[in-house]
């Protein structure tokens, strides 16, 4: 693989790195950290602040634009492996057709639910300007409530009608936005039904709301030699078709493609409980579990796609008061929400890559381990200046575990 801008980026020191990002951002000084004093006012019986690492993925091609992609993860070989695909796929055309979330008023005692779904279709513009009149501000961005549809549900202990409101956050996530306009609708909605509001909430299942992924790769691009990278795309191939009849492997694939999304979640002050919710049940809509990504051979290339709903956002919520996830903003060139749903798509599609090509050749030990290394060190009470000495020593060992990782560094202690 010919070297890239970005190639020996990880080898050059953490004020090195930072320089070198500054001068390409046009950013100045050090990245800021969460102030105990602003934690206090996010959550609820604050007494300290947990970090976690902050690293810069390089070599990414989004639409034809470059950029550098802030994550924060614990696991070692995540960033690596995120920059490694995104040097192998190229250019990645990303889209997203529409953001719209999905709010859900529950309704029951009702006596006769065709006749009080009747009444509600009659009002629904009605509804719909007092949707309207609860998100005024979101309707002034061009956003706010676009449609209301009910459907009638039910197990056998009752029955409902529920209304499903559907809603543009604009650059928001939106929930609070949302939650406020649906139970502003509960007593209209109670009034004209003649029943009962069981709860009025947002809803985390998004089918509609999709952001899409595809690359299609040259097989020379995956080899040393045409031959090489047909065979490792067929392997992909296999890996990616097998996925679809396994919900062990399914549940494994998904994994590796969050390892890249949730990264740029969390670095961007993002709620990763809602990113999480919305995918996995995305990825079991058909009603069994599938690989939210496929790669197939078409026409001697090999074409890979990542279909997923990300309801993210780059406004309210707590990024907003959170300094590390707005100077990770300005590192993205302060993306609208949908662009960094798009970014956070192209990121898990190049991280599923580099998983599932590392499957399939060297297997995922190679590569994992040796980053793994610095941790089982740290594990066995190296100092950090220790570290970067004595994980040379380790890698070269045929086998890696504590127990080797602690012989090699009081060799190391020994030879000092
Ligand atoms: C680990 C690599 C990248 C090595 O891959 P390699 O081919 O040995 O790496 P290389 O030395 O040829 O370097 C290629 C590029 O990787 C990056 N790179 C290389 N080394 C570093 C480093 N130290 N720090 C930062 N970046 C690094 C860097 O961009 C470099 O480009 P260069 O700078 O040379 O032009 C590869 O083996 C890989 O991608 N493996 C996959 C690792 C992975 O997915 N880890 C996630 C944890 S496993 C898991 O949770 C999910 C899983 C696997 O179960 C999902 C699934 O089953 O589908
Ligand atoms: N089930 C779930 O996922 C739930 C999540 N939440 C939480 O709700 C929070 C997110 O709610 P939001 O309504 O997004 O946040 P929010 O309440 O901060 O609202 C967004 C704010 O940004 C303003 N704004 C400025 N510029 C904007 C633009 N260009 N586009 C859109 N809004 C703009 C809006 O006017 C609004 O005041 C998160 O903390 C989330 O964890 C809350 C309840 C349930």
């Amino acid at each position: 693989m010919q070297d890239s801008k970005w190639s020996g980026f990880y080898k050059l020191s953490r004020a090195e790195r930072l320089a070198r990002l500054n001068q390409q951002t046009g950013l100045t000084g050090q990245v800021p950290d969460l102030p105990i004093e602003v934690a206090e006012q996010m959550v609820e019986n604050v007494i300290a602040c947990y970090s976690l690492p902050l690293g810069l993925a390089v070599n990414f091609v989004i639409n034809d634009h470059e950029y550098i992609i802030p994550m924060a993860v614990e696991e070692p070989s995540v960033i690596a492996a995120a920059s490694h695909g995104a040097k192998i796929l190229g250019n990645i055309r990303v889209s997203q057709e529409e953001k719209t979330l999905v709010g859900q008023i529950i309704i029951e005692n009702l006596p006769n639910i065709p006749q009080a779904m009747a009444k509600l279709m009659d009002q629904r513009e009605e509804l719909l300007a007092i949707a309207r009149s609860y998100s005024q501000s979101m309707v002034n961005r061009g956003g706010g409530p676009r449609d209301i549809r009910f459907e009638q549900k039910q197990n056998v202990m009752a029955q409902y009608l529920c209304c499903y409101l559907s809603f543009d956050p604009c650059d928001a996530m939106g929930a609070n936005a949302i939650n406020t306009v649906l139970e502003g609708l509960c007593q209209p909605i109670e009034e004209i039904s003649s029943g009962k509001v069981l709860m009025a909430i947002l809803s985390n299942y998004n089918e509609t709301s999709l952001t899409r992924a595809q690359v299609s790769l040259p097989f020379k691009r995956l080899g040393k030699s045409e031959a090489e990278g047909e065979h490792i795309a067929k392997q992909i191939q296999k890996a990616s078709d097998y996925a679809k009849i396994d919900p062990y492997r399914a549940t494994t694939h998904n994994k590796g493609i969050m390892n890249g999304i949730d990264g740029v979640v969390l670095a961007t002050g993002n709620d990763l409980r809602a990113t999480s919710a919305s995918a996995h049940a995305y990825a079991a809509r058909l009603g069994h579990y599938q690989p939210l990504s496929t790669w197939e051979i078409r026409e001697r290339y090999l074409y890979g796609e990542l279909e997923i709903p990300l309801p993210l956002a780059t406004v309210g919520g707590s990024l907003a008061s959170h300094p590390t996830a707005q100077w990770v903003l300005d590192v993205l060139g302060r993306p609208s929400a949908k662009e960094l749903a798009m970014i956070a798509t192209a990121v898990g599609l190049a991280q599923n890559f580099s998983a599932v090509k590392a499957l399939v050749t060297d297997g995922i030990q190679k590569g994992h381990m040796t980053m793994q290394a610095r941790n089982l060190l740290m594990q066995v009470g190296a100092k950090p200046e220790e570290v970067s000495q004595v994980v040379k020593a380790l890698v070269k060992e045929p086998r890696m575990n504590s127990q080797i990782a602690l012989e090699v560094l009081k060799r190391f202690r020994g030879q000092k």
